[in-house]
């Protein structure tokens, strides 16, 4: 008998046994903590610019794998494209910038002009002080010549009398009538056709830019012409002026004949009904007759697709006469329609103004007033005038 129990109790425990190993190998799962979902694995190809999988494409289960991945350059997020504010107030906007840099010349002017005793040595500093702000000879004794004989006449002793008779004399040397209209324009189906020339480093890249960007801020549709060949560098800089924008950029080979990636830019102009194509060109300044036949060129094969309007001659304010000189040779070679001063935040000569319109001729339209995007203003002389006077 007890052998027969001492088999059951061995059966039990074996059965026993079976039956907690069952449970174990086959217990519910149910109880394990919730875990966090992991982050999809996305697929390389669905990194930025993909658009996510739709319902049907999930249902249908043709979401991931089977979709090829896209060609490398669609990958690229395109750059946001910005709105820049119209070229209209810019120099109001800029006028503090301009008053540091141009209000000494006024300063020292108003100092001599109130001195007790206006003797020669007094008026020959005058002349001094406007001869070192870049006025030129000329303009500067004609304004000496006037305010001499206006004080002396009308006896204008007190400071606003005499800022206001300085205001007066600058205004009309730097020219309130003289036409500054850029011509932007389309003229019937064919766009507007804008050439920057100029001496390397003056700041014509990026004036380029720089006015494309203000009259896309205007509402144009505006295209940029990189027929600086000779310096890559300057392509780039000016594609990279374009994409910010959302202009369009018509680029050549480094070393590409200009004349042909200008005539290239102005055909792509008409074909996208643009209305301005603006033109960066080299303008290296080996020989006159070099640059002559490289930028009498460029302007001859664009005028086998439409015309020319604006020539602007990029001069850098800070070079004072060694940039006159250039700028001299420039306007022998090409009409020049217009000048951009650039820089002239950071010089107090000025007076560059007024002797460069009368050196050449031709009025100043544009002025660069820092290295800010928007920094390019089109050029008024009220506001001018009174930043070298003060208020
Ligand atoms: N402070 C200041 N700097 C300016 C102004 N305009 C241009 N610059 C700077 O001048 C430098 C030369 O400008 P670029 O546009 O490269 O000159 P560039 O004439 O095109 O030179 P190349 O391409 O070599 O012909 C840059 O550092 C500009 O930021 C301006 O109005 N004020």
């Amino acid at each position: 008998m007890e052998e027969y129990i001492g088999y059951l109790v061995l059966v039990v425990a074996i059965a026993a046994l079976a039956l907690v190993s069952v449970f174990l190998l086959f217990r519910p799962k149910t109880r394990r903590p919730p875990s966090v979902p992991a982050p999809p694995e996305t697929p390389a190809a669905e990194a930025p610019g993909r658009p996510a999988a739709t319902e049907e494409e999930e249902a249908a289960g043709t979401a991931t794998t089977t979709v090829p991945p896209p060609p490398a350059e669609e990958l690229v997020k395109p750059p946001a494209i910005e709105v820049p504010p119209p070229s209209a107030g810019r120099m109001v906007r800029l006028r503090s910038r301009l008053a540091r840099s141009q209000n000494v010349i006024g300063r020292g002017l108003l100092e001599l002009l109130s001195r007790d005793r206006l003797d020669d040595e007094v008026w020959d500093e005058i002349e001094e002080t406007l001869i070192t702000a870049d006025v030129g000879v000329a303009p500067t004794r004609a304004m000496v010549e006037n305010l001499r004989t206006k004080v002396k006449v009308l006896g204008t002793r007190t400071e606003e009398e005499l800022r206001a008779l300085l205001r007066e004399e600058l205004l009309a040397q730097v020219g309130p009538d003289l036409d500054r209209t850029l011509r932007t324009e389309p003229t019937g189906e064919r766009p507007a056709v804008v050439l920057i020339v100029g001496v390397n480093g003056t700041g014509k890249t990026t004036t380029a830019g720089k006015l494309a960007r203000a009259l896309v801020g205007d509402g144009k549709k505006v295209l940029l012409g990189a027929a600086d060949t000779f310096r890559a560098a300057a392509a780039d800089q000016l594609q990279t002026w374009g994409e910010r924008v959302g202009a369009a950029v018509v680029r050549g080979p480094e070393g590409a004949d200009p004349a042909s990636v200008a005539f290239d830019a102005v055909a792509k102009g008409i074909a996208d009904k643009v209305d301005t194509v603006i033109v960066d060109t080299a303008g290296r300044l080996h020989t006159k007759v070099g640059l002559m036949d490289e930028l009498g060129k460029i302007k001859r094969v664009i005028e086998k697709k439409a015309q020319v309007d604006e020539v602007l001659l990029v001069l850098d304010a800070t070079t004072g006469q060694n940039g006159m000189r250039q700028a001299q040779v420039f306007a022998e070679v090409v009409d020049v329609t217009g000048i951009v001063l650039t820089k002239l935040d950071g010089t107090a000569k000025g007076g560059i103004v007024i002797s460069v319109q009368r050196e050449l001729g031709v009025p100043v339209k544009l002025v660069g007033l820092g290295e800010g995007p928007d920094d390019l203003a089109p050029f008024d002389p009220k506001l001018f005038v009174d930043a070298i006077v003060g208020d």
